[in-house]
């Protein structure tokens, strides 16, 4: 069986990036969105990014961030992947690639079967797709929420690119939601938190265990095949 593949988003420092390697994480996520509890400065960005081991994908999530913004994320920390987690269009995303030359991933948010179609939309342009629970019309965050969605409504479905199953994941409920999807990747930022914002090592540990004995397959050795998807 395929391995598992994790990523922690929202790690904010040093100790949060050594913890969610030592966990055995896939990708580490930073926030550049100045509206959550997760959001870093690009100089907090930069000291975490370097305190990634070889093998651990840093991964910077931008929401509907514009050139300017994204040249500075790239600038100034070293990142292999951008996730884009707002409203960006297929055309956006493909013009973002393009710039950067960087694998990049979009987020769809999932309430109902209406908003599976926007996955295959994405599949053409994106190289991963994130499938996150849709936020709440009044939400503060587009995503971080600790809400899931019918997982059901991914079930063994499978797509033209990797995915990652994310939203309200913790690891109390991340075994079940492989087993009913059959996720490869998974997605965590509030879940392993003691408070918004701070992550908490042993829940890291706890999380990547809980995902990896789901899985069946063990953790993967070396760094994450950012581009296997590209065409
Ligand atoms: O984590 C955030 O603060 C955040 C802010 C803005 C957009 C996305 C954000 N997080 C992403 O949301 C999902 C699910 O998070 P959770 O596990 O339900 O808390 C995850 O993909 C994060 O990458």
């Amino acid at each position: 069986m395929p391995e598992i593949r994790v990523k922690i988003c929202g790690l904010r420092t040093p100790a949060d990036v050594a913890a969610a390697a030592a966990a055995g994480a896939a990708y580490a996520g930073f926030v550049f969105f100045p509206k959550s509890p997760r959001h870093l400065t690009l100089e907090a960005a930069r000291d975490a990014a370097l305190a990634a081991p070889p093998g651990l994908a840093k991964v910077a999530l931008t929401v509907d961030a514009d050139d300017a913004a994204l040249d500075a994320i790239v600038e100034a920390v070293p990142i292999d992947m951008l996730q884009l987690h707002g409203h960006e269009t297929p055309d956006r995303v493909a013009e973002v690639r393009a710039r950067y030359g960087l694998p990049v991933m979009k987020a769809i948010g999932v309430a109902d079967e209406g908003d599976l179609a926007a996955i295959f939309d994405y599949s053409t342009v994106a190289d991963q797709l994130l499938i996150d629970a849709k936020p709440p019309r009044n939400a503060a965050l587009p995503g971080g929420n600790g809400l899931s969605f019918d997982w059901r409504l991914v079930a063994q479905r499978r797509w033209l690119r990797p995915w990652m199953l994310a939203g309200g994941l913790t690891p109390e409920n991340v075994a079940e939601a492989i087993r009913l999807t059959n996720a490869r990747q998974v997605d965590v930022s509030s879940g392993v938190e003691s408070a918004p914002g701070v992550k908490d090592a042993s829940r890291m540990a706890a999380f990547v265990r809980a995902a990896v004995s789901a899985g069946g397959g063990g953790l993967p050795g070396g760094i994450p095949d950012l581009r296997a998807a590209r065409r």
